[in-house]
C-alpha cells in the first residue's frame, strides 16, 4: 500500500462536496492502492453541517480513508496538501452582475492561493470547479507566486463529458467509442466544443452527422447544459460535476489513454494564437503528472472564429479581476 496523500476539499459540505467526498474515499479518483487524508473546508455556518458528513464518512468504513480534517481556517485545510478541489463559491444571487460574481470571489479566491502558496506542497495540483471557473483559478494562481503556474488548472471536463454523451446519443455509439473530444476556452456558454478531430469507432465524427446538427443541436446543447440542469433540477448540476472532477485529476494523476487526449482548463502558453496566461480550455494529453496541449490541430475559420470569441471573455474577465492580483 502506498502511503496516504492529503486532499482538499473546499464548499465540501455543498452539494457537489457530497458527491465528491465519498467517490475520492472510495479510490474513484487517486485509484485502488492510494489511501487518502480529507482535508474539508467549509466556512464557519456550516460546519455544524460538515461534522454530519465527516461522521457518514467514518461510518462508510473506507479502507482508503486513511484521516479526516474539517475546518474553516484556510491555512489548516491546504497544509501539505497534494490536491486540491476548490468547489466552494459564492453563487451568483437575483440582481447580481458576472462583474459582481468575479469580485465576490475574488475575496474567496484570492486568500486561497495565498494559503496554497504558504502551506501546500510545492507540486500541488489545483482543480478550481466553483464558478466562474477559469477566472477563479487565475485569481487563486495569480496570490501563489511560489508555486509553478501550472499547478493551477480550471474544470472544463464536465462539458467534455457532456459533448461525449450528445454524440454518443447522436451516433447510436457508446460514449467510450469516442475519441479525441476537445472543449476549447471559457467554462461559460462561449465554450467551443469541437468535433474536428473527434473521431467515432475510428471515424471522423463529422462524417457520421450533419453539419446543421453539429452548429445547431449539438454545440449550443453543450454549452447551455448547465443551464438546462438548473431548469431541471432547481439546483446546478452535482453529481456530474463531482464525477467531472474526479475524471480531470484521475486523469491528472494517472494519465491519458494512449491515442486519445482529454479537455482541461489550464493557463495558456499562446498555443492556437489563445492570449498568454489565460486559463483555457484545451485538448491535453497527461504523462507522469504533467499535461502537455496537443499540438498541431488544423483550425478551420469556423473554429478559429468561435476559439478567438472564449478568448475573448476569458481577456474581459482578466481586466476586470487583475486588481486582485498579489503585487509581483
Ligand atoms: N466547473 C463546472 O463545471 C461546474 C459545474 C457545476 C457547478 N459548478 C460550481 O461549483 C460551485 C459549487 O456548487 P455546489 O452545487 O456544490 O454549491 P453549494 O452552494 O451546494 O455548495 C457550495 C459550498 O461552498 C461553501 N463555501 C462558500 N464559500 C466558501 C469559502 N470561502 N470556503 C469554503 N467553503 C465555502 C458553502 O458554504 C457551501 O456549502 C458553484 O460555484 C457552481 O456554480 C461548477
Ligand atoms: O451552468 C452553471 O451555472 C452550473 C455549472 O457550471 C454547470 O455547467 O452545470
Amino acid at each position: 500500500m502506498k502511503a496516504p496523500v492529503r486532499v482538499a476539499v473546499t464548499g465540501a459540505a455543498g452539494q457537489i462536496g457530497y458527491a465528491l467526498l465519498f467517490r475520492i474515499a472510495a479510490g474513484d479518483m487517486l485509484g485502488p492502492d492510494q489511501p487518502v487524508i480529507l482535508h474539508m473546508l467549509e466556512i464557519t455556518p456550516a460546519l455544524p453541517t460538515l461534522q454530519g458528513v465527516v461522521m457518514e464518512l467514518n461510518d462508510c468504513a473506507f479502507p482508503l480513508l486513511a484521516g479526516t480534517v474539517a475546518t474553516d481556517d484556510v491555512n489548516v485545510a491546504f497544509k501539505d496538501v497534494d490536491y486540491a478541489l476548490l468547489v466552494g463559491a459564492r453563487p451568483r444571487g437575483p440582481g447580481m452582475e458576472r462583474k459582481d460574481l468575479l469580485e465576490a470571489n475574488g475575496a474567496i479566491f484570492g486568500p486561497q492561493g495565498k494559503a496554497l502558496n504558504d502551506h501546500a506542497k510545492r507540486d500541488v495540483r489545483v482543480l478550481v470547479v466553483g464558478n466562474p471557473a477559469n477566472t477563479n483559478a487565475l485569481i487563486a494562481q495569480q496570490n501563489a507566486p511560489d508555486l509553478d503556474p501550472n499547478c493551477f488548472t480550471a474544470m472544463v471536463r464536465l462539458d467534455h463529458n457532456r459533448a461525449l454523451s450528445q454524440l454518443a446519443e447522436k451516433t447510436g455509439k457508446h460514449n467510450t467509442d469516442i475519441k479525441q473530444m476537445t472543449i476549447w476556452g471559457n467554462h461559460s456558454s462561449t465554450q467551443y466544443p469541437d468535433l474536428h478531430h473527434a473521431t467515432v469507432d475510428g471515424k471522423p465524427a463529422l462524417s457520421l452527422v450533419e453539419q446543421s446538427w453539429y452548429e445547431s443541436d449539438f454545440i449550443p446543447t453543450v454549452q447551455q447544459r448547465g443551464a438546462a440542469i438548473i431548469k431541471a433540477r432547481g439546483a446546478s448540476s452535482a453529481a456530474s460535476a463531482a464525477s467531472a472532477a474526479i475524471d480531470h485529476m484521475r486523469s491528472w494523476a494517472l494519465g491519458t489513454a494512449e491515442g486519445d487526449w482529454v479537455s482541461m482548463g489550464i493557463p495558456s502558453d499562446g498555443s492556437y494564437g489563445i492570449a498568454p496566461g489565460v486559463i483555457y480550455g484545451y485538448p491535453v494529453t497527461i504523462k507522469n503528472g504533467k499535461y502537455a496541449i496537443v499540438q498541431g490541430l488544423e483550425i478551420n475559420d469556423f473554429s478559429r472564429a468561435r476559439m478567438d470569441a472564449t478568448d475573448k471573455e476569458l481577456r474581459e474577465e482578466r481586466a476586470g479581476v487583475e486588481h486582485l492580483f498579489a503585487k509581483k
